[in-house]
C-alpha cells in the first residue's frame, strides 16, 4: 500500500478516540460516540464523535454507515455518506437514525457508529453550455436500461 496521508486529528471530548482503521487495508476508519443515544424506531440524533481534523486540499472526508449495526438492528446515517470538507475544522457530528420499523436501540458512549472514508476529490469547473456533448447513455435514466424487468 502506498504511504498514508496524514491527517491532523483533535480530540474535542474528554475519552474521545482518534478514527481507527479496524484492520490493515481497511478504507473506512471507525468513529466512535462520545455519548449514550437511545433511538427509538425511526428516530433520529445528530450526536458527537469527539473527533475534529484537518483533511488536506484535494481530499474529503466520507462519512458512512456500518454494515454490521445496519444489518442486525437496522442503524444508519439521514445523510449517508456525510461529507467532511477539507475546510472543516469542527467537531465530526453523525446523524444516526434507528431504521428498525419496532426496536428501540441503544448505543453506549465508546461504540463504533460510523466510518470515515478519506477520498481524493477534484473541483470542478462548471463552464455553461448551449449543447451538451454527445453520449451513448444521452438522456436516459432512472431506468431506462431496464430496471424493473429483475426479479
Ligand atoms: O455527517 C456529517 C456531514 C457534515 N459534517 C460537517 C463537515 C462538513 O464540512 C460540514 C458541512 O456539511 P455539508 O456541506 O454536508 O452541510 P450543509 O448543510 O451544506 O452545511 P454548510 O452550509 O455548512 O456547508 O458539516 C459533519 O460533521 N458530519
Ligand atoms: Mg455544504
Amino acid at each position: 500500500m502506498s504511504d498514508p496521508l496524514e491527517v491532523p486529528v483533535r480530540l474535542t471530548a474528554a475519552g474521545a478516540a482518534p478514527p481507527r482503521y479496524a484492520l490493515p487495508g481497511d478504507a473506512g476508519a471507525d468513529l466512535t460516540l462520545t455519548e449514550d443515544v437511545r433511538l427509538a424506531p425511526f428516530e433520529r440524533a445528530l450526536v458527537g464523535t469527539g473527533v475534529a481534523v484537518a483533511i488536506p486540499e484535494g481530499y474529503a472526508g466520507f462519512v458512512h454507515p456500518r454494515s454490521g449495526l445496519a444489518a442486525r438492528h437496522g442503524l444508519s446515517l439521514v445523510n449517508a455518506p456525510g461529507t467532511i470538507d477539507a475546510g472543516y475544522r469542527g467537531e465530526i457530528k453523525v446523524n444516526l437514525v434507528n431504521l428498525d420499523p419496532t426496536t428501540p436501540l441503544t448505543l453506549r458512549r465508546g461504540d463504533r457508529v460510523a466510518q470515515l472514508v478519506v477520498q481524493p476529490v477534484v473541483q470542478a469547473r462548471f463552464v455553461p453550455v448551449d449543447e451538451l456533448p454527445g453520449s451513448v447513455r444521452g438522456e436516459g435514466g432512472h431506468g431506462s436500461t431496464g430496471a424493473g424487468q429483475e426479479a
